[in-house]
């Protein structure tokens, strides 16, 4: 049984899962339920993924019921993150993704954009905010009532053991970038270390963020990110993804919320 929908003050809703397949059942369901809301509301689903064991974790969605269920041809796939190789590489998000879900179900090719991979990390992130921009503009991606970001409908994030998200590491520069809507690092800590990420400020005006953090090893990042904790962990990237009108869900497992200090669970 998971222990669902408990609400932590400021970091959102906890949902803990006593395996793996509960987790990815539940996180498909979540998927399914937040693309029938947001193709009824707007016609469309702007969903923005990750790299990493998400996309695994994600793999549900292309078996029965969803592959049938899920209105595909009104998804726009994004990337929140990717490395800078080629599509093909094994390193590519993008070929996680495809390889991973986007291959099994009908997802309209056009409708997915990814970077453009025979470019300078610095070219592919302007290239790619220039394409999020088109999509503002046509209403495929909504904007924040907020800010002039955009609004994807659902952003997908991991976190690593270091508490990154995206590529938004810690201690970097880009943590603090205010201004652009997708940045590049050349010295990624976790290779390879040429990558684009959404920034902050674009993360933080999803209508929805959900964390996906499976294991034990990062059991201390998720406990700073979402517990009062002492030193000030305020700049902790998993713990800078605060949505700003946005709801933002934790997808955990045993493993992961082994460190969590047990009060919350009461807080409401
Ligand atoms: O491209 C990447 O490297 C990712 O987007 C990255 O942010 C990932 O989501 C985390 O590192 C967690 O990865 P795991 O879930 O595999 O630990």
């Amino acid at each position: 049984m998971a222990l669902s929908g408990v609400v932590c003050k400021d970091r959102g809703e906890l949902r803990i899962h006593e395996s793996l397949d509960e987790l990815s059942t539940d996180l498909a369901d979540y998927i399914a339920e937040l693309s029938e809301a947001s193709v009824k509301e707007r016609g469309v689903f702007s969903i923005a993924l990750s790299g990493g064991s998400l996309i695994g974790l994600m793999g549900k969605l292309s078996e029965a019921p969803y592959n049938r269920t899920v209105d595909w041809a009104k998804w726009y796939i994004f990337w929140a993150d990717e490395r800078v190789v080629a599509k093909n590489h094994t390193d590519s998000n993008y070929k996680l993704a495809k390889d991973g879900l986007l291959s099994k179900v009908p997802i309209i090719p056009s409708h997915v954009h990814s970077i453009n991979d025979a470019v300078s990390a610095e070219e592919a992130a302007s290239e790619y905010e220039f394409v999020i921009r088109q999509l503002v503009k046509a209403r495929m991606v909504s904007v924040s009532e907020v800010s002039d970001c955009p609004k994807f409908d659902l952003i997908l994030l991991g976190m690593g053991p270091d508490g990154h998200v995206a590529s938004l590491f810690p201690n970097h520069a880009v943590l603090n970038e205010k201004s652009e809507w997708v940045t590049f690092i050349t010295d990624s800590p976790k290779p390879p270390p040429e990558r684009i990420t959404f920034t902050l400020p674009v993360i933080n005006s999803a209508s929805n963020v959900a964390m996906v953090v499976a294991g034990e090893a990062k059991s201390e990042a998720v406990h700073l990110a979402i517990d009062n904790v002492e030193p000030d962990c305020s700049k902790l990237p998993a713990r800078m993804v605060q949505p700003t009108t946005g709801k933002l869900v934790w997808f955990l497992d045993k493993g992961a919320a082994s460190k969590l200090d047990g009060d919350q669970f009461s807080k409401s």
